[in-house]
């Protein structure tokens, strides 16, 4: 049998004697798309901080695939095939969409204490960033410094650097969150593109996004999974209208 893509097991984490994570178990098949959901400070991007190395649990385990990746730093999650975005946009500025691509992907290939070589010799290096900055539909801007992108371009580079060292789990903390409706309904058609053939693991508030993209979705409340299951058996849960959907998704 295939091991999950992620699995927490068992996991608390308490910052001081305050519990912000309380018997969290979850597991994702590997392909899958699974969207976590919760209201405000129920510990979503903390799980996401706990699956990604940037936090360490308090008690539990996480696993990769299998392998226990609970206590090893964000970069060497990362180098096992794991990449997040965050939910504050997180490119840089001052260097060109194509810069801030090659340096993802650069990252991703061991190769960012090389910084004397000519990078744009590397061919694959090249050839890759290439590709992820057409797959994110940005290359009449790859010149542009990314502070000068429009927000929803500057989301879709954010998804770009975040798969562009080809890891096959994806961690994205509300990547449509301040967008307008078409420009959701965009981003959604480029995640659903990019993430085709892997794993995704989404935070999202936007219901009509998480209920079109995700083939099983988890309610965390208060640091704890209350329901998982299709949309339609989570659209219908009556602990979840409840404690979370209440009559929006009847
Ligand atoms: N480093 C930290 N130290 C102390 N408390 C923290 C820390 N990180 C998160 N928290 C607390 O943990 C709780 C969960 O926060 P978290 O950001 O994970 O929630 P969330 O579900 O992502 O919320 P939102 O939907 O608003 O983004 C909050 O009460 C927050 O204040």
């Amino acid at each position: 049998m295939t091991a999950p893509a992620i699995e927490i097991k068992d996991v608390q984490k308490s910052f001081g004697n305050i519990s912000i994570i309380r018997d969290l178990n979850l597991s994702v098949a590997q392909g899958e798309r699974h969207a976590l959901i919760g209201p405000n400070g129920a510990g979503k991007s903390t799980t996401f901080n706990l699956i990604s190395g940037y936090i360490k649990p308090t008690s539990g385990t996480v696993t990769l695939r299998g392998e226990e990746i609970s206590g090893l730093p964000p970069y060497q999650i990362n180098r096992r095939g794991l990449s997040r975005s965050f939910q504050v946009t997180n490119v840089f500025a001052n260097m060109s969409v194509w810069e801030n691509l090659r340096c993802a992907v650069l990252w991703t290939d061991g190769h960012h204490y090389s910084f004397w070589k000519n990078i744009d010799n590397l061919k694959q290096v090249r050839d890759r960033t290439a590709q992820v900055l057409s797959d994110i539909g940005l290359t009449a801007r790859r010149d542009v410094p990314a502070g000068l992108l429009t927000y929803a371009e500057q989301r879709a580079l954010e998804i770009g650097i975040t798969i562009a060292g080809g890891a096959d789990v994806i961690l994205l903390d509300e990547p449509t969150a301040g967008m307008s409706h078409a420009e959701t309904e965009r981003a959604v058609s480029l995640i659903r593109r990019l993430t085709e053939g892997r794993t995704l693991v989404i935070v999202e508030h936007d219901m009509s996004v998480v209920f079109g993209l995700a083939d099983r979705i988890s309610v965390l409340v208060y640091g704890h999974i209350i329901a998982t299951g299709t949309p339609e058996q989570i659209r219908s849960d009556p602990k979840v209208k409840e404690a979370y959907l209440g009559e929006e998704a009847a």
